[in-house]
């Protein structure tokens, strides 16, 4: 069978990422990177052809699905409704609050063009999504725990960046500590995710900004304004030494009782090297099940939650019943 041809939109990090994690997956090929900027500014590794955003429409009869590595914060609300008119696509929308209306909007854009549009896939949302369902469906009389660090969250550290007069920022997520350690206990389930994190970001901009970006930062809705949040103006010289690894995790826990005298619980936890390159690799499994989910007909928005694992992987449904089941 042809390989699935698949399009970068957006060369960050984590463009990168999945142009690194499609060369990991011999059934899919890179067949291009679009970028906003200047196509001859970027040098990708793998020496794929980088187009200029606005000639994506050109481009329809060569890509059967394209990864979008856009900014949540300000990108995707635009670029997934957009792009979904035209082909299939997969985003890692991350601003849990907006979702329902991403999903609309991006639904209404698939549904007319008859394209399929994963959206909201990665590890949170994604793979935490997943396990957070499972928990309540297992364990219907219980409590459903996220923790998140510490690490480096791209989401929010893409967000800062495109605050006016920030040069370069990372946000860091803390969990604190006593209260990850009661909710392995159980307790502390009404707990909101800003009373289980703190949020610190290191930021490179010029002194007669930095008051003004602090407060446009801690004000953030849904990013920062619910949080403990504190804000580190360093040199570009101590942020290129210190603040370029981008490692996070996190664990989803369910605890509850199948009766009166059994409790149990189940626990998902992710330990990432680099945030973007994992992201990117559970991208291009979606990007697989969107092709394939297209080829049969389906249209539309669809999430974690509407598609069964047997799509997302390159093994034949009689290879992994034999080896997995
Ligand atoms: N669901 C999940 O689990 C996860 C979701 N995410 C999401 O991924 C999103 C992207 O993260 P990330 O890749 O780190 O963001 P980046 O800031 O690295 O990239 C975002 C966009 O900015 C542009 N860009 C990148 N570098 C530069 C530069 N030097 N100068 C100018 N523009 C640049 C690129 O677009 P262009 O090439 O067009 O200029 C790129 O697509 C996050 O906002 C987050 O929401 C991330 C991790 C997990
Ligand atoms: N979407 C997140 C992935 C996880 C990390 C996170 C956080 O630290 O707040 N929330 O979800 C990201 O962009 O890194």
């Amino acid at each position: 069978a042809n390989n699935i041809r698949v399009g970068i939109v957006g060369y960050g990090n984590l463009g990168r990422g999945v142009e690194i994690a499609i060369s990991k997956n011999p059934d899919l090929t890179l067949a291009g990177i679009f970028t906003r900027r200047d196509p001859k500014s970027l040098t990708p590794a793998s020496k794929t052809p980088v187009y200029a955003y606005d000639e994506m429409s050109n481009f329809k009869d060569d890509m059967d699905v394209m990864i979008l590595c856009g900014g949540s914060a300000t990108d995707l609300p635009v670029m997934s409704p957009e792009i979904a008119g035209s082909f299939n696509i997969v985003d890692s929308f991350d601003n849990h609050s907006k979702i329902p209306d991403h999903f609309a909007a991006v639904n209404k854009a698939a549904e007319e063009s008859g394209k399929v549009a994963v959206i909201s896939v990665g590890w949170d949302p994604g793979l935490f999504s997943l396990n957070r369902l499972l928990g309540e469906i297992v364990l219907p009389q219980g409590d459903t725990f996220t923790f998140w660090g510490e690490g480096l969250s791209q989401g929010h550290s893409d967000a800062v960046r495109r605050i006016e007069g920030v040069k370069k920022a990372v946000q860091y997520t803390v969990p604190i500590e006593e209260v990850l350690q009661e909710a392995r206990e159980g307790k502390g389930a009404d707990l909101t995710s800003a009373q289980r994190h703190k949020r610190v970001c290191y930021v490179v901009a010029d002194e007669k900004d930095q008051a003004r970006i602090e407060q446009e930062i801690k004000t953030m809705p849904d990013y920062f304004a619910p949080y403990d949040t504190t804000v580190n103006f360093i040199s570009e010289e101590e942020f290129n030494k210190n603040h370029t690894k981008m490692k996070h995790g996190g664990v989803v826990i369910r605890s509850g009782k199948t009766s009166e005298e059994h409790k149990e619980t189940v626990e998902f936890s992710l330990n990432l090297d680099s945030n973007p390159e994992f992201t990117a690799s559970v991208l291009v499994a979606y990007a697989r099940a969107a092709f394939r989910l297209n080829q049969e007909g389906g249209k539309g928005a669809k999430t974690a939650f509407d598609i069964p694992f047997a799509y997302l992987t390159p093994k034949s449904h009689a290879q992994i019943l034999k080896d997995l089941l």
